[in-house]
């Protein structure tokens, strides 16, 4: 067991079918939990008297229900829980993220400094850096990290709240940056990269997202680029080599949440000393199993978490 931190966001994604809890961070450490780590959540919440919805209140309320750690998250009288809603359009989901919101407000504290010392790996991302605060403890945080804990960037883009100065920051404290196919253009050229990457057809243009993350090993500290593809897969490159996994046809109820299960179950397995197809299998397996369900923390069945235990354990 490890100690598996999500660093950043935790708030209420307010969906068509009613408020779930999320925050990419929050998500990820759910799955970490799951998969047998100390999963701890480091976020704010609002403590507002004025706060009529509870959201604070309700928000620990769910944690409780999942195997994770929500002791260290801090309390803010000043600013309410975030909140975001959500949108589909053709299935993708469009958010409107609340601010400020008492996760801007993330502050450095002793218990967060013996937490990140203690850290094993952490998985941070760029939008809850949108704000001076919030960027300044989660730079603290990584500072205080061991050299060998993993620090793991979700770059997360949503507009407008990222600019090339957080993501040059993020990554140059990072271990394994994992983002989006989508994403891959964005990130180059706000770096001034010049991979040839380009979001128009439909076919994916491998050899350019292969080259795009070479660019990004080449510039940065990495251990890992991951490049998630939607329903197609994956595509691990680290410097010893890559890894591409096709994707796994299945039915899809909502995206939410299933690029941060890719990315807790990919750091599951690179704790455990495994390879990249590995790697690779158990991000596509989970994350292929949160889009089969509504919302990014699903109830899990034991019989579930064996059959799909089961069959990342096929790969070597
Ligand atoms: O990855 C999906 C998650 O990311 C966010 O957009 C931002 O953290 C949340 O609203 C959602 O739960």
């Amino acid at each position: 067991m490890n100690v598996v931190v999500g660093l950043g966001e935790l708030l209420w994604d307010l969906l068509p079918e009613g408020a779930r809890l999320g925050g990419a961070p929050a998500n990820f450490t759910v799955m970490a939990a799951r998969l047998g780590h100390r999963g701890v959540v480091a976020s704010r919440l609002g403590a507002q008297e004025t706060d009529m919805d509870d959201w604070g209140s309700r928000a620990r309320t769910v944690l409780s229900g999942f195997p994770v750690d929500a002791s260290l998250i801090q309390s803010d009288t000043d600013h309410p829980t975030g909140t975001v809603d959500v949108e589909f359009r053709n299935g993708e989901p469009h958010y409107v993220i609340h601010e400020p919101v008492a996760w801007d407000f993330l502050a450095w504290t002793p218990e967060w400094q013996q937490l990140a010392q203690q850290a094993d790996a952490v998985c941070f991302g760029s939008l809850a850096q949108r704000s001076q605060a919030s960027r300044k403890t989660i730079h603290r945080f990584l500072a205080a990290t061991r050299p060998e804990c993993v620090r793991v960037f979700d770059v997360n883009l949503r507009a407008p709240y990222f600019s090339a100065e957080i993501v040059t920051e993020s990554l140059e404290r990072a271990t394994i940056f994992k983002l989006n196919e989508s994403e891959v253009p964005q990130v180059l050229a706000m770096l001034g990269g010049t991979a040839p990457v380009s979001n128009a057809g439909t076919d994916i243009d491998e050899t350019a997202l292969h080259a795009a993350a070479d660019w990004l090993l080449e510039r940065f500290p990495l251990k890992l680029v991951a490049i998630t593809l939607g329903g197609e897969g994956s595509l691990l490159v680290s410097r010893e080599g890559a890894h591409r996994r096709q994707g796994i046809r299945g039915p899809v109820a909502d995206t939410v949440g299933a690029g941060d299960a890719f990315t807790a179950a990919m750091v599951d397995a690179y704790l455990r000393g495994a390879g990249l197809a590995r790697m690779n299998e158990a991000g596509n397996r989970w994350g292929g199993w949160v889009a089969s369900q509504h919302g990014a923390m699903p109830a899990l069945s034991a019989e579930t978490y064996t059959e799909i235990q089961n069959n990342i354990a096929e790969v070597e």
